[in-house]
């Protein structure tokens, strides 16, 4: 098929990149709280809020799930990496941290706005040959560790549908 706009690729993989740097943030306030990385009621909770965005844009609802859980697992790699480093150094990093309940989460609501409509725009790229190549373009240069590089891999590794093999 004709080649995507390139912001159809380039800003979905910009925002689920832009999601992951948030999970830093998320990982500092776990730091601090020691609360565990896996909030379940939380996960559900924003699946059902992205199920609503889906039938408000007309896209599969099921389909729009997993994309955000796809998330949610990428999101926790990170958090999972960096909670190892810190632990391993002794200290994590002396930045600022916005509140979780408060500043955070509320970031990552209204960030999925945003990606839903692009995902939308995305979507009629999912099943061309060329997806897998236009997603490795677009993720070059995003990441700075091999860490978030890892996060930013499985946070789109479901965006492409290969065909069947007859
Ligand atoms: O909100 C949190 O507590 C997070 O850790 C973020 C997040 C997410 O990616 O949205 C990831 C893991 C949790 O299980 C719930 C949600």
């Amino acid at each position: 098929g004709p080649a995507p706009s390139p912001e159809a690729v380039q800003g979905l993989v910009n925002t689920l990149n832009e999601r992951l740097n948030i999970g830093d943030l998320v990982a500092l306030t776990k730091w601090d709280s020691g609360k565990p990385i896996q909030d379940s009621p939380r996960e559900a909770q924003v699946i059902d809020n992205a199920r609503k965005l889906a039938a408000e844009r007309k896209l599969d609802p099921e389909d729009v799930a997993q994309l955000i859980a796809a998330q949610m697992e990428a999101n926790k790699l990170v958090q999972y990496g960096l909670l190892a480093q810190w632990q391993a150094a002794g200290a994590a990093p002396d930045t600022p941290r916005p509140d979780l309940g408060q500043q955070i989460r509320p970031r990552l609501d209204e960030l999925q706005t945003r990606l839903l409509q692009q995902y939308a725009d995305f979507t009629p790229y999912r099943h061309d040959r060329n997806c897998p190549a236009w997603l490795a373009k677009a993720r070059t240069g995003l990441t700075r560790d091999a860490l978030h590089d890892l996060a930013l891999t499985r946070a789109t590794g479901e965006l492409c549908i290969r065909p069947l093999v007859p």
